[in-house]
């Protein structure tokens, strides 16, 4: 399913509204297979909504929303092929920053001694945090670790909300680097960011939200 359909995500005239209030008016979005979409747009227009959206994590009012051809988050398969921080991460109480990353390989079918946790924990700056619990880690060191448990494990589609945020400098421009490395790989990449610079560099298409309603 995943390999052969042109595009990664379909949006529709997407129509949501919370009250009375409508946000979304008419979206139209494609993000092919092996390519990257970044949205950007001022505070509140709604870029969020629409990324929890193709996350299946809200439904909207009205539109057509597709996944690799399918509807977001219908099979098991959707969830092995998509990964989102849209929402949250939860941490588990008691495991460490390895023991985190070493259940996600493990949920994944990945042998935890092959998949490069070292490496991950080294490249997103976390080594020395390795047996720390995440609640204890800084705002920044969290991002770190939920991008470092998104990148680990095998996807086909990324769809993350502002993951620049909260990093530093250099931090910005490794993860945009993983990012490119992601794309030029084969992957596909939905974002939502307010770093246009961070987006050319992670190899996504820049659109503004605006541009996309009808
Ligand atoms: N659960 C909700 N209930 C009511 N209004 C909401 C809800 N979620 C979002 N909104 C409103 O919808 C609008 C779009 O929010 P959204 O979070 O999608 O915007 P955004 O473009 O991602 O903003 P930001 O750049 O600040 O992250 C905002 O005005 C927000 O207040």
């Amino acid at each position: 399913m995943v390999d052969h359909h042109p595009a990664a995500v379909e949006v529709e005239d997407l129509h949501v509204s919370y009250g009375a209030t409508p946000v979304l008016t008419g979206v139209a979005l494609t993000v092919p297979a092996g390519g990257g979409v970044c949205v950007t747009g001022e505070n509140g227009i709604g870029k969020s909504t629409l990324l929890r959206c193709v996350s299946s994590l809200q439904q909207p009012d009205s539109g057509e929303i597709r996944v690799f051809g399918g509807a977001p988050g219908a099979t098991p398969e959707f969830w092995r092929a998509v990964v989102t921080t849209v929402e949250p991460p939860t941490w588990y109480p008691g495991l460490t920053v390895r023991e985190h990353v070493e259940l996600v390989c493990r949920a994944n079918g990945q042998d935890p001694e092959q998949a490069g946790i070292d490496e991950a924990l080294e490249r997103f700056g976390l080594t020395g945090h390795a047996d720390a619990i995440p609640p204890s880690l800084s705002s920044g060191q969290k991002q770190r670790l939920t991008l470092a448990v998104a990148l680990i494990r095998p996807s086909s589609l990324l769809i993350l909300d502002e993951p620049e945020q909260r990093l530093d400098p250099d931090g910005r421009k490794e993860v945009a680097a993983l990012l490119a490395d992601y794309v030029a790989g084969g992957g596909s990449l939905l974002m939502a960011s307010h770093d246009e610079e961070f987006a050319a560099a992670s190899g996504a298409e820049v659109t503004t939200m605006e541009s996309l309603s009808a």
